[in-house]
């Protein structure tokens, strides 16, 4: 049986691009004739029966807005069998039929939950860290990258002015792709990520032979993963104090400002795509998007997969920044 009435939330750590999928989910479910509905602040605002019907205009003028207008939420009580059965009740009450997740790993599993429950649920990739498997990207990791990008260019000029070395702590707690991406991007000469491990005494040696060679600056972006900025500066401090390291730490800087047109694009074409499969009677899904396809992958596979890090870009980075 096909759905009547739908909802959407998004729930985790807020992504760049989240309301320009909440925007297309709400246009694509009023266009193909469903009853649309929000639900505000993520599964704390389910439990709390946070839940008001969605028209055409109030999705206006957020395309270009980052954060959520439905706003986000981390939320105990919905890890418990009791706080999921009370979520699906309320839906019931409500008579949605259909629910849209906006959010990372962790929500992945609460649509996961609900659906067993018998709510028929889709997820949507919206979190900056780009660590959910079965999607080559999610929502808002483009414009956290670009942030970095824009960030490092600003860094280089003074770093080159003193000919000393810039620690850029970066967010991506299990993932380093943020790092990877940004660091490719910006010619790194150091990328730290969870997924390799490194040698400090060999870093060290390969800036202070850089600088030798006529090298006036030094990129080191950490993922947040690996330790803190100020723990990598300090350990280059101790092997060579010339190198005069700088920290930034971006912080949620990278999850704020608007989203780039690659970001409102995959949330549009992710958005209407959940609707669609909503329609046709899919559940418990998650959406993605590899080599350019959309693509319908089981939560639970998605959840029991890590991410595969691409070691070809590390790799490539690194001998491009000599
Ligand atoms: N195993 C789980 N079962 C049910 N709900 C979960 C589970 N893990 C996370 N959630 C819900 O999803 C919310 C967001 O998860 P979190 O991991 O904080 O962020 P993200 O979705 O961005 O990874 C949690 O606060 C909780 O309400
Ligand atoms: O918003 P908080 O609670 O400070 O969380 C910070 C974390 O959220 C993120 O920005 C996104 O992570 P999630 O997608 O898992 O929510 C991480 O990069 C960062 O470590
Ligand atoms: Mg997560």
């Amino acid at each position: 049986m096909t759905v009547k009435k739908i909802a959407v939330l998004t729930s985790g750590g807020d992504s760049q691009g989240m309301n320009a999928a909440v925007r297309a989910v709400v246009r694509s479910g009023l266009y193909y004739g469903l009853e649309v509905y929000g639900i505000q602040r993520g599964y704390q605002g389910l439990l709390n029966d946070d839940i008001f019907s969605m028209d055409l205009r109030s999705v206006g003028d957020i395309i270009q807005r980052g954060g959520t207008i439905l706003q986000s939420a981390r939320c105990k009580e919905f890890m418990t069998p009791e706080g999921q059965q009370k979520g699906a009740e309320i839906l019931r009450k409500h008579g949605i039929d259909g629910l849209v997740v906006i959010g990372g790993d962790g929500s992945y599993h609460g649509a996961n939950k609900l659906s067993k429950l018998g709510i028929k649920t889709m997820a949507l990739p919206g979190t900056i860290d780009n660590d959910i498997s079965y999607t080559d990207f999610t929502i808002g990791f483009d414009t956290a990258v670009s942030i970095v990008v824009d960030a490092v260019n600003k860094l280089r000029d003074t770093m080159s002015s003193h000919e000393r070395s810039s620690i850029v702590e970066v967010m991506g707690r299990h993932c380093g792709d943020i790092a990877l991406y940004a660091g490719l991007a910006s010619g790194a000469e150091t990328i730290l990520v969870p997924e390799v491990p490194h040698d400090m005494d060999e870093i060290t040696e390969r800036m202070k032979e850089n600088f030798a060679h006529g090298k006036r600056h030094s990129i080191v972006i950490v993922a947040e993963g690996v330790g803190s900025g100020e723990d990598v500066a300090k350990a280059l401090t101790d092997r060579c104090p010339t190198l005069e390291p700088r920290v930034t730490c971006l912080g949620h800087i990278q999850r704020g400002g608007t989203p780039t047109p690659t970001d409102r694009n995959l949330a549009s074409r992710l958005g209407d795509f959940a609707v669609r499969k909503l329609i046709e009677g899919e559940s418990d899904k998650a959406c993605g998007i590899i080599k350019g396809e959309l693509v319908l992958t089981d939560i639970d596979k998605v959840v029991n997969t890590k991410k595969e890090f691409n070691m070809e870009l590390y790799e490539l980075a690194l001998r491009l920044s000599q």
